[in-house]
């Protein structure tokens, strides 16, 4: 299916925001902001996830937090949500040139692994790590009109956040209990952090004038281990609070990274670190950009859950699999990898 021609982010059509079609209107949400809970967060009055890997809320609770004193040079993210608009920005025909085709896993329209009302995001979906060698000509040879954040070396950004999601990796597995004469002499976790993949949105949701109508990217949850998000500061990030269940919105404190845990690393980690469901909502007065940066396994390699394994092995590619048939029948995808109760010997997988 080609990808649809894009309107530019200042002049979205209001066929952009259509009325949404899943899920409870973003209108609706609970009321955020009146719990203790909330007040934890850092997010006006808003409810949010606390701060960084160690402090306020729990990653185990979240299945996401704001990560702040990253290490990421602001000169590599300063220039990421202006090379994302000058991107949308390009005439709809050269967009429609780079559209994603069927097969490719990469270029310009919707996100194919999430059955989203097809209407609002728009994304340029470059993979990186092993696969940055299978940009599309395409986009490779409007390279001199293309923003450095996708071409072949990826830019800093990319350079820059592979490097953090290594870094992150250790902070978790010392969170599951490893020394760190274990990281550091770890074959397993060695090898998933020399392996990390990475694959990279550029989403824009454009300004809709009726909000509370419409969706800008339906709940889900991701995939991979876990995704960096940049996000403009226009906040639109919510993440689902159970129990009663409720939405919360992620601030965009300036320079905060906003890291959400995948599928795989909960099924990496036996069910010890879940994954978020989330979504985003758009705005009436304002364009949002969001760039999620999703890190996860090599594409071949199965991943292993922990001791007593809760999941089976999967590959990432398997994964997605079972996600398209779990969505086709509203089922959990990780529900029905489960072999056994998530028990008390969960952890790391065995070294092998
Ligand atoms: O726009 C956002 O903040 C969220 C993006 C996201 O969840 C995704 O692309 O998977
Ligand atoms: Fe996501």
């Amino acid at each position: 299916m080609p990808s649809p021609p894009l309107p530019t982010s200042s002049s979205a059509p209001r066929s952009a925001c259509r009325r949404r079609t899943r899920g409870r209107p973003a209108g609706r949400r609970p009321p955020v902001g009146g719990g203790r809970r909330a007040r934890r967060g850092a997010g006006g009055g808003h409810g949010a996830p606390g701060r960084g890997a160690g402090g306020g809320a729990r990653p185990e609770e979240w299945g996401a937090f704001l990560l702040v004193g990253h290490g990421v040079p602001a000169r590599a993210a300063a220039g990421v949500e202006e090379q994302v608009a000058r991107l949308f920005a390009l005439p709809a025909p050269d967009k429609a040139r780079a559209g994603r085709r069927p097969g490719e896993a990469s270029g310009y329209g919707y996100p194919a692994a999430l059955h989203l009302p097809k209407h609002v995001v728009r994304g340029v979906h470059v993979p990186r790590g092993r696969l940055a060698r299978r940009v599309p000509p395409r986009l490779a040879r409007r390279r001199r009109r293309v923003p450095p954040l996708l071409r072949r070396d990826g830019g800093a950004h990319h350079r820059e956040m592979r490097a953090l999601g290594g870094r992150l990796l250790d902070v978790f597995f010392a969170a599951l209990g490893l020394t760190a004469n274990q990281i550091a002499a770890g074959e397993t976790e060695w090898k998933i952090r020399e392996t990390l993949m990475a694959t990279m949105h550029l989403n824009l949701y454009p300004r809709c004038p009726e909000p509370e109508r419409a969706m800008g990217l339906a709940a889900h949850t991701d995939s991979g281990f876990f995704t960096f998000i940049t996000q403009s500061p226009v906040p639109g990030l919510q993440l689902l609070r159970r129990g009663p269940d409720w939405w919360v919105t992620v601030p965009p404190p300036p320079g905060a990274l906003v890291v959400v845990l995948g599928d795989l690393f909960q099924l990496l980690t036996n069910g010890r670190l879940r994954s978020a469901f989330h979504r985003a909502v758009v705005k009436r007065e304002r364009d949002r950009i969001s760039v999620p940066y999703f890190l996860g396994p090599p594409l071949a390699s199965a991943v292993p859950p922990g001791r007593k394994a809760a999941f089976r092995a999967v590959t990432w590619p398997e994964y997605m699999g079972v996600r398209e048939k779990a969505h086709r029948t509203d089922a959990s995808a990780l529900a029905m990898l489960r072999v056994a109760d998530e028990g008390e010997e969960s952890g790391m997988p065995h070294k092998n």
